[in-house]
């Protein structure tokens, strides 16, 4: 058995929202503009950079700026380990799957350079098989198609594959997917939704619940 796990990773895998927080408020400062609340930032990740920006802007009254989008984007994938870390027992919840013989991916609407270049640096890259970026395909999370292409990269089949996220469009990509989905409880994503998916309070939760979603 081919057993695979895929993560998201912002607000899943590792603590990211200082560094995107300091990333768009570098932009806004740039650009005149007020910055946002953590808490703002964190109701605004979830649909990739462009998304983030687009909405950033609007909330500030100002139109989309391909520009803008890009030098946020350069700016954040050079400081995007600068604060950011894996959540407390991920390191250790990764090893324990590993040694219970599971393939893991990465299924992320962060760009595929940033995201890379983030699990490099944490020292992480080597425990998954295949990463898929908000950027690798023509779509991506909510759309199913982003999970199936990562897991066809990962060589691994929707019928041993497990998703663990912490947005509404990770549960929503692994529906249309046809795979099991575990929210993650700690992540950014507010517990509802998880839209009757079962809840991992902490990634040591995760395990057992997997296990039992693929018996
Ligand atoms: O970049 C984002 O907006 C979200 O990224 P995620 O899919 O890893 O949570
Ligand atoms: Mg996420």
């Amino acid at each position: 058995m081919n057993r695979i796990a895929v993560f998201d990773l912002d607000g899943t895998l590792v603590d990211s929202a200082a560094d995107i927080h300091a990333s768009l408020d570098r932009l806004m400062a740039s650009l005149g503009l007020a910055g946002f609340t953590r808490p703002e930032v964190i109701g605004m990740i979830g649909d990739g950079v462009r998304a983030l920006v687009t909405k950033a802007l609007t909330a500030r009254g100002q139109p989309f700026d391909e520009a803008a989008l890009d030098r946020f984007t350069a700016d954040y994938t050079a400081a995007a380990s600068d604060q950011t870390r894996p959540f407390d027992g991920i390191p250790e919840l990764l090893d324990e799957l590993a040694a219970e013989g599971w393939r893991m991916a990465v299924c992320t609407n962060k760009p595929e350079e940033a995201a890379r270049k983030l699990l490099d640096d944490l020292g992480l890259a080597d425990r998954f098989v295949a990463l898929g970026g908000g950027d690798s395909f023509p779509v991506r999370k909510p759309d199913p198609q982003h999970l199936l292409a990562t897991l066809a990269a990962a060589g691994g089949e929707v019928a041993h594959a497990v998703m663990i996220g912490d947005h509404r469009n990770d549960v929503q990509a692994a529906e249309g997917a046809g795979v099991p989905c575990i929210f993650a409880g700690w992540g950014y994503g507010p517990i509802a939704m998880a839209n009757g998916a079962p809840v991992a309070a902490r990634p040591g939760d995760l395990p057992g619940i997997m296990a039992a979603l693929l018996a």
